[in-house]
């Protein structure tokens, strides 16, 4: 089988939802696919009704095919403080046309208030490893692990793009939603994440740097964050910048033109357009960066503003990632 799913951006590409399909009949939610974390889970009936406010949300009790899995709960926080937890039900998820018959549902009875607001989604799909899956005291498979067996190929592709529709591929690589051809990194899957090790960066024409950089490939997070030295060489390069504790990063004129980044995939270099780093409008008249400090975060992370210019292949039988222009 093969599957393929639209992602949809939401303001500012936040974040990128697809829907899935829960249960019989059918339950179908925009969902937050991220490769950041191994979670599956759902706004529920069992969220006090001010937490489900505006969302859509799974009722297990309503699906002929929901079975309780007894005595597993999951509870997850995520790296920019917000978090859910509940119970876990087995019942039918489809996901482009790829249905996993017995998937762990994590059912939502409390979300943060980060969730709450965000009526962009109603719930998450994690798509890293299971080492990294909240559920306990057994962990639960992702569903991407549980439709691999259905797959002729261990892959999943993210076609995401700046402003529009892209869309996630399962069990195949499309050529034509890239150019040129993919420059491969291996995965080191220790830390339950999608992390490899860029080979270097460049600031608009500048000379390229070449340095090992560990970062994770995460669809869940919106930004760029990077050491804080190359984060400065960075703005050093857009006049009137500056790192404002007061909007929680590097701000700039909204009129500035930014320098491009590139980024080292072994020999591939991948380049962000100056355009993706002007992420959104901070106050006044200054804008927020795409490219961010990774300071006090603990690792570095290639977000949507990078991902969004690529195109990406997670495999997940290697395991190694994939990038080609998009
Ligand atoms: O938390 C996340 C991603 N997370 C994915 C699930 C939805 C909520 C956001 N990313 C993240 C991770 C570390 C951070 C950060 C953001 O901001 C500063 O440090």
């Amino acid at each position: 089988a093969q599957g393929s799913v639209t992602a949809s951006p939401s303001q500012y590409d936040g974040e990128y939802d697809c829907p899935v399909t829960v249960g019989t009949p059918g339950v179908t939610l925009p969902l937050d696919f991220d490769t950041g974390s191994s979670d599956l889970w759902v706004f529920s009936s069992e969220l006090p009704a001010s937490e489900r406010s505006g969302h859509a949300y799974y009722t297990s009790s309503s699906s002929s095919t929901s079975k309780l899995d007894s005595g597993e709960t999951w509870d997850i926080s995520y790296g920019d403080g917000s978090g859910a937890e509940g119970n876990i039900y087995i019942d039918k998820v489809t996901i482009g046309g790829i249905t996993v018959t017995s998937q762990a549902v994590e059912a939502a009875e409390s979300v943060s208030s980060e969730f709450v607001s965000d009526t962009s989604n109603d719930g998450l799909v994690g798509f890293a490893f299971d080492s990294i899956n909240t559920a306990s005291p057994n962990h639960v498979q992702t569903w991407f692990g549980n439709a691999e067996a259905q797959l002729a190929s261990p892959v999943f592709t993210a076609n995401l793009k700046k402003g529009k529709a892209g869309n996630y591929n399962f069990g195949y690589i499309d050529s034509s939603e890239y150019t040129g051809s993919i420059t491969y990194a291996t995965i080191n899957s220790a830390n339950g994440f999608w992390e490899f090790s860029a080979s270097g960066y460049a600031v608009g024409s500048g000379a390229f740097s070449s340095q090992s950089i560990d970062v994770i490939a995460d669809t869940g997070t919106t930004l760029i964050y990077l050491p804080a030295a190359i984060v400065k060489a960075y703005y050093a390069k857009v006049s009137g910048s500056s790192n404002s504790a007061s909007a929680g990063g590097y701000i700039f004129p909204c009129s500035a033109t930014l320098p491009s980044l590139t980024i080292g995939i072994g020999s591939y270099k991948a380049v962000v357009p100056g355009t993706f780093l002007n992420y959104a409008p901070n106050t006044g008249s200054t804008c927020f960066g795409g490219l961010q400090s990774n300071a006090g975060i603990g690792l570095s992370i290639l977000g949507d503003v990078f991902l969004k210019s690529q195109f990406v292949v997670f495999n997940q039988g290697v395991p190694k990632i994939g990038f080609a222009p998009g």
